[in-house]
């Protein structure tokens, strides 16, 4: 067979579900989906499918569906087919849906059809649309941007079922990538007006980096990995807000470039720092997985998914990498090596990290700057890597209203206080304090979540006011005492006790 011959195809889901045994014949797509996994190969419990198809295996816990929902109203053939293809059973697309008049077949089949979706939505269709209608009005109202002629929106429906712990539910998102959407982050393009002003701002420093680092995409299409460096108030958040927008220009002037095709990727290790650039977490951008120290295997969907949207990629920000572990670092680097075909650093894209290494410590993992261990595999797990990054620090503390103190709190970071930074730090505390009440506005450190709790509460009381209660209801879906187990006892306490439950 030629290299590049199309005449390859792996089955999917649905080629499963037309395989599915003659005992599971009346089940819809959806319940196929949601409660039964695939595999090649033959384990205990494993069900044969027909045609030699392989084997299918029960879920313990149910998938969460993916899929694009119609709304009668605005498009009804799309509507009739999505609902018999999903909650209707059927083998043969062709004889049982598309050779068959649609309207019929779905008033005929109607009440089986609405029975079966209940299960896999907890809100109605009329719910919907008017949330959806007033969503979409207030984006109207707020953006003023024009409304899609044929208005479609995706969703997801959640189930589980029995002995589903939450952990295994985010396991289960992770391996099965395929019910993950892949999308990403980014700051809106600035007018140019601000980006004028914001670029006016900078201090000379500030202003010959992004200078220097523009000027490499200039002319070089070279790999560039740096760390950008510098106390607390420096202005490097101030940098990587003005380095993307000037990137995002750059980067997008040729005129068949498309904007939406990412070029710049705005990532930082959690979801605040990440929020606070307009950009998003690492593992949400690249779908490492939670708690684990190995790379996770992508479905091919998703990885296909990836590697088409970053084809373009050429610059990865990172900010606060102080709370990056080399683990993680190895990881984008693997990622992104497999997802764009090139075995080099990163799959060739520059990586600028920014950072103070004098702030917070990655959680449970071995800092970028530790020394190699005495781990012979130390290469692989990103020590090495590191040592590629080109220093670039910036010092001058930008914020004047309180620079005495931003100077302070550096030297104290760096254990250089001065005589005058421990005056300073004297003059601001009290042996015991006088009268808590003035410090009602000061922020409060707790080392026990008991303590923040009643610390709350008691705030909480103080306030004068009507109070307003507002009824959430929760609902879990599936069967067995081991979910009021794991579920109703384990979140009564973060759902603030919520009371009553339905099984
Ligand atoms: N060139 C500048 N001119 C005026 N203000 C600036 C300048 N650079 C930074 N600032 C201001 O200084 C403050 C601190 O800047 P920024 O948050 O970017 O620093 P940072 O280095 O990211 O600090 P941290 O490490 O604490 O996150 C912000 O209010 C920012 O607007």
């Amino acid at each position: 067979m030629h290299e590049d011959s199309n005449d390859i195809f792996e089955k999917g889901l649905l080629d499963h579900y037309c395989d599915r045994p003659h005992v599971l014949e009346k089940l819809s797509l959806a319940e196929f989906a949601a409660n039964y996994r695939f595999s090649s190969s033959y384990a205990t419990k494993g069900i044969p499918l027909l045609n030699e198809g392989g084997y299918i295996f029960e879920r313990t816990s149910s998938r969460i569906l993916r899929f694009r929902n119609y709304y009668y109203e605005m498009d009804p053939d799309n509507y009739m087919r999505e609902h018999i293809m999903l909650y209707y059973d059927w083998r043969d697309e062709e004889r049982d849906i598309l050779n068959r008049k649609l309207e019929e077949l779905f008033l005929k089949h109607e009440k089986r059809i609405q029975k079966i979706k209940k299960q896999f939505h907890s809100l109605d269709d009329t719910v919907l649309t008017t949330a959806l209608e007033e969503a979409s009005q207030r984006l109207d109202e707020s953006t003023a941007t024009e409304k899609p002629d044929r208005p479609t929106f995706d969703f997801d429906t959640y189930s589980l079922d029995d002995s589903t712990s939450f952990a295994d539910i985010q396991k289960e998102l992770q391996d099965d990538s395929k019910s993950e959407t892949v999308k990403f982050t980014s700051p809106q393009k600035m007018n140019d007006s601000d980006f004028q002003n914001l670029f006016e701002k900078l201090n000379q420093d500030q202003r010959d980096y992004i200078t220097h680092v523009t000027n490499h995409f200039k002319k070089s299409s070279k790999q560039m990995l740096h760390f950008l460096t510098g106390g607390a108030g420096v202005g490097k958040s101030l940098v990587i807000n003005t380095l993307y927008q000037t990137l995002f220009r750059l980067l997008n002037s040729s005129p068949d470039s498309d904007p939406d095709i990412p070029k710049i990727l705005l990532c930082a290790s959690t979801g605040k720092a990440s929020f606070n650039i307009g950009g998003q977490t690492i593992h949400s951008a690249f779908k490492l997985p939670l708690n684990q120290k190995e790379l996770n295997h992508l479905s091919s969907d998703i990885s296909h998914t990836l590697s088409t949207k970053l084809h373009d990629l050429k610059v990865l920000i990172i900010d606060e990498i102080s709370m990056v572990g080399q683990h993680i670092l190895d990881m984008i680097d693997q990622r992104l090596r497999h997802l764009l075909c090139k075995d080099v650093p990163f799959g060739g894209v520059s990586v600028i990290t920014v950072g103070d290494f004098f702030q917070l410590r990655p959680v449970c993992a071995r800092p970028l700057y530790y020394p190699e261990s005495s781990n012979p595999y130390a290469e692989i797990f990103g020590e090495t890597l590191w040592r590629k990054f080109k220093v670039f620090q910036l010092k001058k503390i930008m914020p004047q209203n309180d620079m005495q103190f931003q100077v302070a709190l550096n030297n104290l970071a760096r254990g250089k206080l001065t005589k005058s930074d421990i005056r300073l730090f004297r003059k601001r505390t009290f042996k015991s304090v006088p009268d808590t009440t003035n410090f009602d506005d000061a922020v409060h450190l707790f080392t026990k979540n008991e303590d923040v709790d009643n610390y709350n509460k008691m705030v909480l009381n103080k306030i004068k006011g009507r109070t307003t209660n507002c009824a959430a209801s929760d609902i879990l879906r599936g069967t067995g005492s081991q979910l009021e187990y794991r579920f109703f006892k384990k979140f009564k306490d973060e759902t603030y006790g919520f009371t009553s439950i339905k099984i």
